[in-house]
């Protein structure tokens, strides 16, 4: 990759780590990242792969570009204030916490001499650790279409990146793609288990789900033809996959996918309600 400025990670668990490791696979050097992490061991692991690390924030902070707030929801703002007096005017402060606006990231940022800090809001996913990451951005007022351009590259060196316009359509990308890894995995989960309650041995169940959803996956991204005409191919008049279908139709599949969907981004909106000062678009 050619993008290689300082970035400063706060917070180095899950969802840092995805992208750190993701970052580090597409040649960023170890020495240009840096993590500020409360957790010892965590603290340890990023140091043994050759990257700074910290346990607090302090002046070295003002020497990263970027940084990457990637502590939960809840310790958002306690960490704002940890790291706003190493604020640079130029300092470009990317949030990947679920649910805190943009809005409220530059009230927690701001002051009567930085009023406009260059705020970007990112939803990336953990899919990022083997470089197949998708993430949505939001860029606050301040952020010029070079900064912009900029995020884009380091987020595009671990996957796909979307721009949408608005906190509220953040919290939607949440719901589709931050989360949406889990509900695939539930989803694996759930053939393997019933694979293997037709007979076959784990090894057999894990390779014939992972195959058939990576071949699926596939062919939905090549074809020029709408997923549903795919779906119709597989579904032979009175055959086995109809039979199938026929129970997820029955059941609800569909409407149990979107109202989880529902879910998550209603909980984007009561994350920031409980944990940000802004009461969001909703
Ligand atoms: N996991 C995912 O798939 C995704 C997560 N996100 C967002 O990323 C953020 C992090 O999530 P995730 O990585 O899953 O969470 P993790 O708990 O794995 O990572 C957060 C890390 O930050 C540490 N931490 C807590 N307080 C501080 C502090 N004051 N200074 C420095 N480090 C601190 C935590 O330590 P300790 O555990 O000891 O508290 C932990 O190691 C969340 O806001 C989430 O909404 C966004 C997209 C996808
Ligand atoms: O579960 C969460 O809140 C975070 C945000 C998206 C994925 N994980």
């Amino acid at each position: 990759m050619t993008t290689h400025i300082d970035i400063a990670f706060v917070g180095g668990g899950n969802m840092a780590g995805a992208l750190i490791e993701g970052l580090l696979k597409r040649g960023m050097p170890p020495e240009r990242l840096h993590v500020i992490e409360v957790n010892g061991d965590t603290r340890a692991r990023w140091r043994e792969r050759g990257l700074s690390v910290s346990s607090e924030p302090d002046q070295s902070l003002s020497h990263h570009q970027m940084w990457v707030l990637a502590v939960k929801p809840q310790q958002l703002a306690e960490v704002v204030q940890q790291c706003k007096p190493f604020l640079l005017p130029h300092t470009v402060v990317l949030s990947i916490a679920a649910g805190i606006s943009m809005t409220c990231l530059s009230n927690w940022l701001g002051s009567s001499t930085k009023p406009w800090p260059l705020v970007v809001r990112a939803m990336p996913n953990t899919p990022a650790l083997v470089e197949k990451g998708m993430t949505g951005l939001a860029a606050g007022v301040a952020v010029s279409a070079e900064h912009r351009a900029h995020v884009q590259n380091i987020l595009s060196a671990v996957g796909e990146v979307v721009w949408v316009d608005s906190d509220d359509m953040i919290d939607a990308v949440t719901a589709v793609s931050g989360s949406g890894p889990a509900y695939v995995f539930r989803f694996i989960e759930a053939m393997m288990e019933g694979a293997v309650a037709l007979g076959l041995d784990e090894v057999q169940a894990k390779q014939l789900t992972l195959a058939t959803l990576a071949g699926a996956t596939e062919l939905a991204s090549q074809s020029a033809e709408p997923v549903s005409v795919l779906r119709e191919r597989v579904t032979s008049k009175g055959g086995t996959t109809e039979a199938a279908l026929k129970v997820m139709q029955t059941e609800g599949l569909a409407q149990i996918v979107q109202r989880a969907m529902q879910a998550a981004y209603e909980r984007a909106g009561q994350l920031s309600r409980e944990f940000g000062d802004d009461p969001g678009p909703r």
